[in-house]
């Protein structure tokens, strides 16, 4: 059997598409673009490069993208002060504050000082919250991205066991609500769990979220499973430098029924639902209907 790829990169160019859509009705209602704010805090670069292609998928979304790029010195107080003031500003219906944040920074007192209803990353505990009771919120974008594509290649979820490596709050936690909200029977396992091939082996839907390089190996895999991989790892060896995800790709291709790869899977993803996401706090903060997208 060979595992059909999941194209991560065409579905967020679809998704894209729809968004601009949406946009270009939104802009038509009320006269103005949906606003989005991004707020990078050093010169990491892989954050650089991600900022980026959000400034450019913003534009070309035909929204409102500011970028506020910050000295890695940046106290906590100030990066607080402007994200007071991007709360205030009423053209701007989304932030976002890249992450990681310098080690000084008290990361989750940043998330907290942002406003719930422009919190397009879904990071806030208020969001948190509501996807945990089933009401309307943002749902962090790579998780999302990832239910996106599995429904596309599943349809419907209901009763299918799925694992999900890695209790983040930003993808396992969030990823594990989404599958149970979709019906799937959910185990979340972790660097502490036992036996960890076996509990994948159980799994029509396998979600890695670890940050280890090839860690799920293709013999742990159920025949026809279908693994979602998360993990974006740069590695160095005797192939030379590459992106390597958190599952052995090349075995789970004989095993799994559908994989996505890495790059092209669910890295693209997260910056479609972002926007999404933007669209959807732009009609919200517009008193609006949620748009169908
Ligand atoms: N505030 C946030 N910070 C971070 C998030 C986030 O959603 N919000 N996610 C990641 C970084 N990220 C977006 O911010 C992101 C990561 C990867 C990709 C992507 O398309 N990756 C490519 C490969 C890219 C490469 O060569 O490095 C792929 O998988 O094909 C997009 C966005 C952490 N921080
Ligand atoms: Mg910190």
């Amino acid at each position: 059997m060979t595992a059909r790829i999941i194209d991560g990169k065409a579905f967020a160019a679809t998704l894209r598409g729809r968004v601009a859509e949406g946009v270009a009705a939104f802009r038509e209602e009320t006269g103005r673009a949906p606003g989005l704010a991004v707020v990078l805090v050093g010169a990491d670069p892989a954050s650089d490069v991600y900022v980026r292609w959000k400034g450019k998928a913003t534009l070309a979304a035909g929204m409102v993208g500011t970028e506020h790029r910050l000295l890695a010195e940046t106290t906590q107080e100030a990066l607080l002060a402007l994200v007071a003031e991007l709360n205030a500003d009423a053209a701007v219906d989304g932030i976002l504050v890249q992450l990681p944040l310098p080690g000084h920074i008290d990361s989750a007192a940043v998330i907290a000082a942002i406003d719930p209803d422009k919190d397009v990353d879904g990071f806030h505990v208020v969001n948190a919250g509501r996807l945990a009771v089933g009401a309307d919120g943002y749902v962090p974008c790579t998780p999302l991205g990832c239910a996106l594509l599995l429904e596309d290649v599943l349809g419907d979820l209901s009763g299918l066991d799925a694992v999900v490596i890695g209790r983040s709050n930003i993808v396992g936690k969030p990823m594990a609500q989404l599958l149970i909200d979709r019906n799937c029977t959910v185990t979340i396992a972790h660097s502490r769990t036992r036996d960890l091939a076996a509990v994948v082996r159980r799994a029509d839907i396998v979600v890695a979220a670890v940050g280890r390089p090839e860690m799920i190996r293709g013999d742990w895999l159920k025949p026809g499973a279908t693994v979602i991989d998360v993990g974006i790892n740069r590695v160095e060896d005797a192939a030379g430098r590459r992106l390597v995800g958190d599952v052995a790709y090349d075995e789970a291709l004989a095993v799994a029924g559908a994989i996505t790869p890495v790059p092209g899977g669910v890295g693209p993803m997260t910056i479609a639902v972002l926007l999404r996401n933007t669209l959807v706090a732009a009609h919200a903060r517009a008193g609006l209907a949620k748009p169908a997208i």
